[in-house]
């Protein structure tokens, strides 16, 4: 049995939630785009939303049962939630804002201190116990915070895009702060973040949420090999592209030992290697990695077997690489430099010639 086992049913508004989540010790990440009910599915886990139907049970405990009209308060389930905003008592020091929890709930003043000091030096922290929130910085406020949510001991924390307020230096440091914290914190973790590099990092397993439903999980690397939406294949910056398995003699002049993938509108993507037992007809996912897309501004005389005219819709700059989005016949990202930029001047409305190679198309079973 998972530690955590919910099957979440909530209405508001036009909105409907539909998930079952079930998550063992470790981190479990929900993705997916905004509105998609991520928020939503921590609260009801949390009890700060009424379940339509379905149930939570965790750490062998019902907190919450449609069915036998059982909803447990927050306060009486065992969870410890942290937010973008650490949301420190301002008046108090780190430690009084730590043993806050464990005073609340009951635990004596001296033995709350003590847990709040022990915490506290868990994530590096033991020096500025007497500071006040606004003597310390972003990160560490946050650090606090996260040992407040754990000092209760909670069976499931629950972190609500916990670095999304910090900036990108101290994202970084504090995320890995967050991942050595929670490999030792011994209950179940779900983390909720639009953030790809927050998700593959912390979580030993990844759910995507699109419209309240999950459309895919596994573990990073299964992910990752295998993204089964575009919005997955964006988080993982993959292309992904989607049709069936072509007969072998193509109508377009290709050899007939060439396996290719019909796109639709008489598009095809000629792929190296296809799936053990794909029939013609079969449906196939396909992942194009955005570096393995080489653009060029003429015709160009190359082996890759495939060659589209497209257009430049968007050029976003990361670091000293740029992602070239491309439109036409088919849709791709391109990476490439910033140098490649300029001396192709890629520029939105731009046309290009774009090709990938056979070999670096992965198809597998959609
Ligand atoms: N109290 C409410 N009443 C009515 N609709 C709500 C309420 N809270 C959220 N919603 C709607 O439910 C949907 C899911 O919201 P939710 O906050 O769970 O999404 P999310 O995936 O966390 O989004 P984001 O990434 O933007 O935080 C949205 O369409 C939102 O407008």
């Amino acid at each position: 049995m998972s530690l955590l086992e919910a099957r979440l049913a909530v209405d508001l508004g036009d909105f409907r939630l539909d998930l079952d989540l079930r998550c063992d010790r470790g981190v479990t990440a929900v993705l997916g785009p905004n509105g998609s009910g991520k928020t939503t599915a921590l609260k009801a886990v949390a009890g700060l939303h009424t379940l339509t139907s379905g149930h939570v049970r965790a750490g062998g405990r019902a907190w919450a049962d449609h069915g036998a009209r059982l909803h447990l308060p927050p306060e009486a389930r065992s969870v410890g939630m942290l937010l973008a905003d650490p949301l420190l008592f301002p008046h108090l020091n780190l430690l009084d804002n730590v043993a806050y929890g464990p005073r609340s709930r009951g635990m004596p003043r001296r033995a709350a201190r003590e847990r709040a000091a022990t915490e506290l030096g868990r994530v590096g922290l033991a020096e500025l116990a007497r500071r006040r929130p606004a003597q310390v910085s972003q990160g560490q406020a946050q650090r606090a915070a996260l040992a407040r949510a754990l000092a209760t001991d909670p069976a499931v924390l629950l972190l609500d895009e916990p670095l999304s307020a910090l900036d990108p230096q101290t994202r970084s440091a504090t995320r890995a702060e967050l991942s050595h914290r929670l490999r030792e914190f011994d209950g179940v973790t779900v983390l909720v973040t639009h953030d790809a590099l927050d998700a593959l990092t912390l979580g030993d397993r990844l759910v995507f949420l699109e419209e309240g439903r999950e459309v895919q999980s596994g573990t990073p690397a299964e992910v990752i090999s295998r993204p089964r939406s575009p919005y997955v294949a964006g988080v993982v910056g993959l292309n992904l592209l989607r049709g069936t398995l072509a007969q072998r003699a193509s109508a377009t002049g290709r050899p007939a030992s060439a396996n290719a993938l019909d796109l639709g509108a008489g598009e095809q993507l000629v792929v190296a290697e296809v799936p053990d037992g794909t029939r013609p007809g079969d449906p196939l996912l396909a992942t194009i990695a955005p570096e393995a897309v080489a653009l060029f501004t003429r015709r160009p005389q190359t082996s890759a077997r495939n060659l589209w005219p497209l257009t430049v819709s968007a050029v976003t700059v990361t670091g000293p690489r740029a992602r070239i989005h491309l439109t036409g016949a088919v849709d791709l990202v391109a990476e490439v430099t910033l140098g490649a930029v300029a001396e192709l001047e890629l520029v939105a409305g731009r046309e290009v010639w774009v090709s990938v190679k056979a070999t670096e198309v992965t198809a597998y079973p959609a």
